[in-house]
């Protein structure tokens, strides 16, 4: 997260960690008991062999904390249609080898399901263990940032995406305050509800001219329904 600062703890108790042995890798946030929802990029590029793990419940990576625990995985489900020359269906649920124990650090968030684009000017924020300097260097707290969402016809214009932005893709300003590598995954929050999830899009981070790119949750309603309804 560029331009942000450290959460408070544990006040955003959806907040998952998706880590590769052992690393943080990417953010994602608690859906129910049993699922988590982040971003299919952050397991692209994974070999086979490695052991992806979900830490809940957590602020600081490299500290105890009680509330603190982390999830073996039983699968990983990346939409079908992604793939990771694009950013186009940036979206993976991964369901959890054991049941969550829910706590006060430890809870689900809701996402939208009304396809309504959400309006331009809607103050969000993100949250993420992401790069905090454009040098690197990486935060051991939770940090957050507040974004205003940019309308997707003006993101659309020559001096920003030229068309690239669909309908299943939400983008929120970039100047100065924006989510960076390793922040993938988290949600984009806004009205207390997850409208979308950090892509890392064109990988630049605080230039307005390249506003942040969400995956709209919305769009993605059936497909996370006949996912978690499949699932055992
Ligand atoms: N702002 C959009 C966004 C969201 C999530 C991730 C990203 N960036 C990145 N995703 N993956 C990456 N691999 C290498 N470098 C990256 N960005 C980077 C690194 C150092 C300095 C800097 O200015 C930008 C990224 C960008």
């Amino acid at each position: 997260i560029l331009g942000g600062r450290e959460a408070e703890p544990h006040l955003r108790p959806y907040m998952a960690s998706i880590q590769v042995d052992g690393r943080h890798l990417c953010g994602g946030f608690l859906l129910n008991e049993w699922w988590v929802m982040s971003a299919a990029h952050c397991v692209e590029e994974m070999s086979p062999g490695a052991t992806v793990q979900v830490l809940l419940g957590a602020h600081s990576l490299s500290q105890p904390e009680t509330s603190k625990h982390l999830y073996e995985v039983r699968n990983l489900f990346p939409h079908p249609d992604s793939n990771h020359d694009n950013i186009h269906h940036d979206i993976l649920l991964i369901q959890l080898a054991e049941k969550a124990t829910l706590s006060s650090a430890v809870q689900p968030l809701p996402y939208q399901r009304g396809a309504r684009d959400i309006a331009g000017g809607t103050l969000c924020s993100v949250a993420g263990w992401g790069i905090t300097s454009h040098a690197g260097r990486k935060p051991d707290r939770l940090q957050q940032v507040e974004l205003p969402i940019m309308d997707r016809t003006v993101c659309n214009q020559r001096i920003y995406y030229d068309n690239d932005i669909t309908d299943k893709m939400i983008c929120a300003e970039s100047r100065k305050k924006d989510a960076c590598r390793g922040d993938s995954g988290g949600p984009l929050v806004c009205n207390g509800v997850a409208e979308g999830i950090v892509t890392s899009g064109s990988r630049v981070c605080g230039n307005w001219k390249k506003p942040g790119i969400y995956t709209k949750i919305a769009s993605y309603v059936d497909w996370i329904d006949s996912v978690l309804a499949s699932a055992s």
